[in-house]
């Protein structure tokens, strides 16, 4: 059994069989910020999730929320589904549909929570809808609301299983963003179920990655982005690293903003609306960092960052492509180039480059 520490908030090794398939997971959730569960279709993400929430038993195994057994099978404790105090938003946002949105908020909402209700509203952005009926909103708005509603009533966890799902690519984006400054404001753990490597890399900390109802990777997820093994799990083709700065500059003439790493080195990227020296996590996809071995004086690119090569791999899934990565000061970086790009300029571990990185590919949610 392993022990609780202040760094584990929730402790599970649950076996389950359903049908043919048979999930069979250990993990323990941080107890801060954002863990994504992430795995394709099928590969038993929701089943966990019903069984962490208490909606399903499984057939043997436990799990622990901090000091307090939420379901053990030896012992025979299966604390019931209210009583687990986890918030758990479904893809279905299952509103009350005759009560208004403010009704629907502060449904069995406990006192203590009253406090937070102005704040959580105008977080998530719904306090102009408090008086529209669930039948009136968008997707993406009665999510915010299950999504308030969860958070109202004080759980100890937040479970999102894929929140994202089914939205179009605005509001997609717009929940996302919703969901980054949120997830970094409040302080219980989230469990964020997706497939979605895009999303995860804006919102997650922690990964753990399910495949046919196994866990095959867990960890930080900046560390895990780095793994080029894991090749075609994470995002294949779209994979992506993060790099970690504060905005200072704004440039309003180009709408542009600059972020200054911690090595000192700069970047110019799409405007982010944030002051200046506020901390923010870029995405930089594997396809959108060429690499030169000088900086070169005339070209598109806005951003070249001095990195060393720390290691290379052919690439799992492409049979022409060698997949690189970088150290940015104490950063990393990862790049997807032709291996004939790699055997000519001779790119090989140890090796000083400049990576050029396109400005408008960064994102920044939040
Ligand atoms: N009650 C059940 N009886 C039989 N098989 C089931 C049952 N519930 C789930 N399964 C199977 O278990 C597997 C995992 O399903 P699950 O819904 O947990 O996957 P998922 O990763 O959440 O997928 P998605 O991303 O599509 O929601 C699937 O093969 C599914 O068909």
């Amino acid at each position: 059994m392993s022990t609780l520490t202040t760094t584990s908030a929730l402790s599970l090794d649950l076996r389950k069989r359903l049908g043919d398939f048979t999930l069979e997971v250990a993990l323990e959730v941080a107890a801060s910020g954002v863990t994504a569960l992430f795995g394709e279709s099928g590969s038993g993400k929701t089943s966990l999730l019903r069984l962490i929430a208490g909606l399903d038993r499984p057939d043997a195994g436990h799990v622990r929320l901090g000091q307090q057994w939420l379901t053990h099978c030896q012992r025979g404790i299966a604390v019931p589904v209210h009583r687990r105090r986890l918030g758990v938003v479904f893809q279905e946002p299952r509103l009350f549909p005759h009560y208004r949105v403010r009704g629907n908020l502060t449904y069995g909402m406990p006192r203590a929570a009253r406090g937070r209700f102005d704040d959580l509203i105008a977080l998530l952005g719904i306090e102009p809808l408090l008086e529209r009926l669930p039948g009136t909103l968008s997707g993406g708005e009665a999510r915010r609301v299950a999504i308030g509603r969860a958070l109202l009533a004080q759980p100890r966890l937040l479970l999102l299983d894929e929140p994202l799902t089914g939205l179009d690519g605005e509001r997609k984006q717009e929940l996302l963003r919703y969901l980054v400054r949120l997830t970094r404001e409040i302080d219980i753990p989230v469990l964020y179920v997706s497939h979605d490597t895009q999303e995860i890399t804006a919102i997650a900390d922690h990964l753990a990655l399910i495949d046919s109802g196994r866990l095959v990777a867990h960890g930080p997820l900046d560390a895990l982005l780095l793994r080029l093994d894991l090749g075609g799990r994470l995002g294949g083709f779209d994979a992506a690293s993060r790099l970690y700065g504060r905005v200072s500059a704004q440039d309003a003439h180009y709408a542009l903003t600059q972020i200054t790493l911690a090595d000192g080195q700069r970047l110019r990227v799409p405007r982010i609306d944030q002051p200046l020296g506020s901390g923010v996590r870029l995405r930089v996809g594997v396809r959108d960092v060429a690499i030169a071995l000088a900086m070169p004086a005339d070209t598109s690119y806005r951003n070249g960052l001095v990195a060393r090569i720390v290691d290379t791999a052919p690439s799992t899934h492409d049979p022409s492509a060698q997949e690189l990565r970088l150290a940015v000061g104490e950063q990393s970086l990862r790049a997807r180039l032709t291996r004939q790009a790699c055997d000519e300029m001779g790119l090989t571990p140890g090796r000083e480059v400049i990576a050029l990185i396109r400005s408008v590919a960064f994102e920044a949610p939040g």
